[in-house]
């Protein structure tokens, strides 16, 4: 039975700060993206790692789009992908890495991917999406097997890794046995009312709307999952829920006075909406 996802998981997963909290409490989150092409993507989901609350946000990026990351996200520090010391040192750092969005299918892209699989650890989260999905299921790549993998694939994104076409999504068992053969421990399907299959079961929104239909929605949502999975505590199945039940519960509110919702917006409204859920510890 697929579970329907409520307001009640913000609740359960948006905890109050402690007083003594400092950043380092709250994830360091590296995000692996944006090529010449592609720059906004990765600022979104910078953006959206930031305000959904990320202790430290570090972008590895095409050299080109420093500046503009940094006019609209001075909080992110910025890595030049090329530089691959320092790329290295920085996912050893991590706890969690975010990589795909906007990050283009290049040679050089494709190179990255396998580095990045093969120098995560146990202790880290590792969050696929966008080009990074497609180029796992162009190169015959796996996940790996002991770090926590979340993948976030649109439809056509999810057919390419698990070769289950566009109309046989519907069947459960299907998505989840292949889920599982790609080591994936999170994988959410996203589409109107996004489905999420983990080890306990299956999870549904039923917030979200078309307005969502917009290039750089779901750039945003990785980094809302990436500071969420960063920072709270709870399993990670319930921190993913809470990130996609975010993500599609603010937009709703925002198409209430808006024709489409603009992810850099969404992205800005995170604090904010995630500042009415926190509860308190004790
Ligand atoms: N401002 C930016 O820099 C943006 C960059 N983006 C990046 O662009 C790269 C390519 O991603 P795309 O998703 O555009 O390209 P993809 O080639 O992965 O997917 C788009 C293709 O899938 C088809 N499709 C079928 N069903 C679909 C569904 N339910 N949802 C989405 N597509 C469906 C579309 O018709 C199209 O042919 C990613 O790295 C992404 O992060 C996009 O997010 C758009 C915005
Ligand atoms: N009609 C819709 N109803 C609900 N959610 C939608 C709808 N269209 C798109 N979305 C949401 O918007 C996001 C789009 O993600 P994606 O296709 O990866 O966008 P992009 O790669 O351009 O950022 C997903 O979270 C998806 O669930
Ligand atoms: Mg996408």
């Amino acid at each position: 039975m697929v579970k329907q996802i409520t307001e009640d998981i913000l609740n359960e997963v948006i905890v109050k700060r402690p007083a003594d909290s400092y950043k380092g409490d709250f994830g360091r989150v590296l995000l692996i993206g944006g090529d010449k092409q592609y720059g906004g993507a990765i600022t979104m989901a910078a953006q959206a790692a930031v305000s959904s609350g990320a202790g430290l946000v570090t972008v590895a990026s095409d050299a080109v789009n420093r500046t503009a990351l940094h006019s609209r996200v001075p909080e992110a520090m910025f890595v030049d992908w090329t530089d691959l010391d320092v790329l290295m040192e920085q996912i050893d750092k991590s706890d969690v890495v975010l990589m795909g969005s906007g990050m283009g299918l290049t040679d050089y892209a494709v190179s990255l991917v396998k580095r990045v699989l093969m120098q995560m650890n146990a202790k880290q989260v590792l969050v696929a999406d966008g080009s990074a999905l497609t180029i796992v299921a162009n190169e015959h790549l796996s996940f790996p097997r002991d770090t926590y993998t979340v993948i976030t694939p649109h439809q056509m994104e999810w057919a390419r890794l698990s070769n289950i076409q566009l109309n046989y999504q519907d069947e459960i068992e299907l998505n989840d046995v292949q889920r599982s053969m790609l080591n994936v421990d999170v994988l959410v399907l996203k589409q109107h009312h996004t489905m999420i299959y983990n080890n306990e079961g299956q999870q549904q929104i039923m917030v979200g709307g078309p307005y969502q239909s917009i290039g750089g929605m779901g750039d945003v949502l990785a980094g809302i999952v990436a500071a969420f999975v960063g920072q709270f505590k709870l399993s990670l199945s319930h921190t993913v829920q809470a990130a996609v039940y975010a993500h599609s519960a603010l937009a709703e509110q925002m198409a209430g006075y808006n024709y489409v919702v603009r992810p850099s917006l969404l992205a800005d409204g995170m604090a904010n909406f995630m500042g009415r859920y926190q509860s308190n510890l004790d």
